[in-house]
Parts: structure tokens; C-alpha cells; sequence
């Protein structure tokens, strides 16, 4: 089976099955999550109540755990469900959001990987970075102007992607202007997508949240190949309607949502830009 017929068959295993994806989220743009999981044709539960959180991870079929505006509470009910999908063996999606901000952050990751493992880890490549080499290069949830991947850096930014995935033994998955997934082994550059998309907050959310998803629907690195993939492409169609429109982040917000909802396997293998390199 090639990349396009694995992508179409995860897209049609999530709409066939509706898995229950539970996601433990940032209160920013948790609405914008639950609805992309939802577009994919699975069901998302946002349940963060330590007391609650290992029995509802018990009944799904992935977890995702972004750190984003962290909160005690939110730390105690990751700590649950991460050790609840260990023992049933569900799919864990990291996003590291704002992992270079404080040591908090940093210590509760290194708490999260002793407790389980991640199939993917999806940031951008500042919080890559600091995950591989501890060295925080910005002081908020979006990229360094020096970290961002774009066409000119993507060759030399793999490093961190690769790294990543080898060091904690799972999939890393870092956006831009080409977004870069690696298994460790071999390297997809993604080169679809649209400036707008970093012009609204939560589209790394989302595409966390995806990547959830599609853990369900595939194995890792297909499942983080099509989140990217998914996540450029709607992001190219949302902004053409939204320029066509002459309008703003507004329309592109909702654009978006409609992209992802109606978006075919047969669009998503027409659009995509995606080459691959082995290490
Ligand atoms: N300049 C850009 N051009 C095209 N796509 C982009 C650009 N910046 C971000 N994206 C896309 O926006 C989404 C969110 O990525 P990013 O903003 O890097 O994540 P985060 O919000 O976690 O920092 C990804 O799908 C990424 O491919
Ligand atoms: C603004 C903000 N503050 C804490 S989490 C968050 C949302 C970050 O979303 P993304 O990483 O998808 O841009
Ligand atoms: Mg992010």
C-alpha cells in the first residue's frame, strides 16, 4: 500500500469506527479541538478532573495532553490518564506547548515520559528543541524567529525533529512553513500549508488533537503524517476562500473548521507536497 492509500484507509477507519479520543487541553482553544476531532468523524471527550481522568482514558481509543496554560489540577489528571493508557496501551499525542517558558514545564514532561511512553510528540521547533537540549529559546507558545522551519531551513532543523524522535522513542512531528515528521529513521517534509494558520491561536492544538485521531485510525508515523497533512492543506483551502472574500482571521477561523470537515482522501492526495528522505 503507498502513503496516499494508507492515509485514505485511516480517514476511512475513523469514520467507520468514531473513536473516543480523550484530550486533556488547554482551556485557549479546547472549543477548536474538540471540533477538529470531530471533523475527522471521531469523538473527543475534554475531561480533566483528576478524580475522573484515568477511568474516562480507560474507555478510549487515544489521549492527547498539551501543556499549554498548565494548571495544577490538569498536571494531576495528565499524571492519571498517562498511567491509565500505559496499562490499556492507547496511543498518547504530546503537545509540549510552551515547554521553554518554565521549568515547571519542563520537569513535568521529563515526569510524563517516566510514566509512559508517547507514540507522538507534535510542537513546534523551539519546543523541540528545548526538549532535546534544554536550552529554552523563547519565552512564549510560538516559535523563535531563529527555530522556524521554513523552505531555506528545513534541511537543518530535521535535526531537532530527529533527535526528538529517537531520544524519546516515539514520532516527532514540528510545524512551520514545512512541518517535518520523523520516526527516527526516515524524515517527511510537508511543505503545504499558509501563513493564516499561525494567525489564529490553537492550530498546533489542533493539529495535536488530529494527530490523536488519526492515532486511532493508523500507526504513528501515518497518523502524524496525515494530521500535518490534513492541517496545511484545509489551512491552503480556508485562505483562499477567506482572501477570495477579502476578509480576516474571522472567516479564516471558521473557514478552517469547514475545510476540515468536508476535506476527501482524493483532495487531500491531489494537494499534498510531501517528500520524504531516509537517515
Ligand atoms: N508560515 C507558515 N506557512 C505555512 N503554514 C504554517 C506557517 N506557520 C505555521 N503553519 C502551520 O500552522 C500549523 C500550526 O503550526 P505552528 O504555528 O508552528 O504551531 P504552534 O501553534 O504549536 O506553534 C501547522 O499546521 C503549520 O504547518
Ligand atoms: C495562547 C496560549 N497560551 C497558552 S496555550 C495557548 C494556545 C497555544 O496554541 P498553539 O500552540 O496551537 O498556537
Ligand atoms: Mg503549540
Amino acid at each position: 500500500m503507498n502513503q496516499m492509500e494508507s492515509m485514505a484507509l485511516l480517514l476511512k477507519n475513523l469514520r467507520q469506527t468514531a473513536p473516543l479520543i480523550h484530550c486533556i487541553t488547554n482551556h485557549i482553544s479546547i472549543n477548536d479541538c474538540a471540533n477538529a476531532v470531530l471533523a475527522l468523524g471521531a469523538r473527543p471527550i475534554m475531561a480533566e478532573h483528576p478524580d475522573e481522568a484515568a477511568e474516562i482514558t480507560g474507555h478510549a481509543q487515544a489521549l492527547v495532553l498539551n501543556l499549554g496554560n498548565i494548571s495544577a489540577s490538569r498536571m494531576e489528571a495528565m499524571r492519571r490518564s498517562a498511567c491509565a493508557a500505559g496499562k490499556t496501551g492507547i496511543p498518547i499525542v504530546l503537545d509540549p506547548a510552551g515547554v521553554g517558558c518554565s521549568p515547571l514545564r519542563r520537569a513535568f514532561f521529563a515526569e510524563l515520559a517516566g510514566i509512559a511512553s508517547f507514540s507522538i510528540i507534535r510542537a513546534n521547533s523551539s519546543e523541540l528543541r528545548a526538549l532535546c537540549s534544554g536550552d529554552s529559546t523563547t519565552d512564549g507558545v510560538d516559535v523563535a524567529a531563529d527555530d522556524k522551519i521554513t523552505r531555506s531551513t528545513a534541511k537543518q532543523q530535521a535535526r531537532w525533529v530527529v533527535e526528538a524522535a529517537r531520544r524519546f522513542h516515539c514520532v516527532a512531528s514540528a510545524s512551520g512553513e514545512v512541518d517535518i515528521v520523523s520516526d527516527g529513521q526516515s524524515c517527511w517534509f510537508l511543505s503545504n500549508g499558509d501563513p493564516m494558520l499561525g494567525q489564529i491561536t490553537g492550530t498546533g492544538c489542533m493539529s495535536s488533537a488530529l494527530a490523536g485521531a488519526c492515532c486511532a485510525g493508523g500507526q504513528p508515523l501515518e497518523a502524524a503524517v496525515t494530521a500535518a497533512a490534513l492541517m496545511g492543506i484545509c489551512g491552503e483551502q480556508a485562505a483562499a476562500e477567506t482572501r477570495a472574500r477579502g476578509r480576516g482571521s474571522g472567516t479564516f477561523h471558521a473557514a478552517l473548521l469547514d475545510a476540515l470537515s468536508t476535506i476527501s482522501s482524493e483532495a487531500l492526495a491531489q494537494n499534498l507536497h510531501m517528500e520524504g528522505a531516509s537517515l
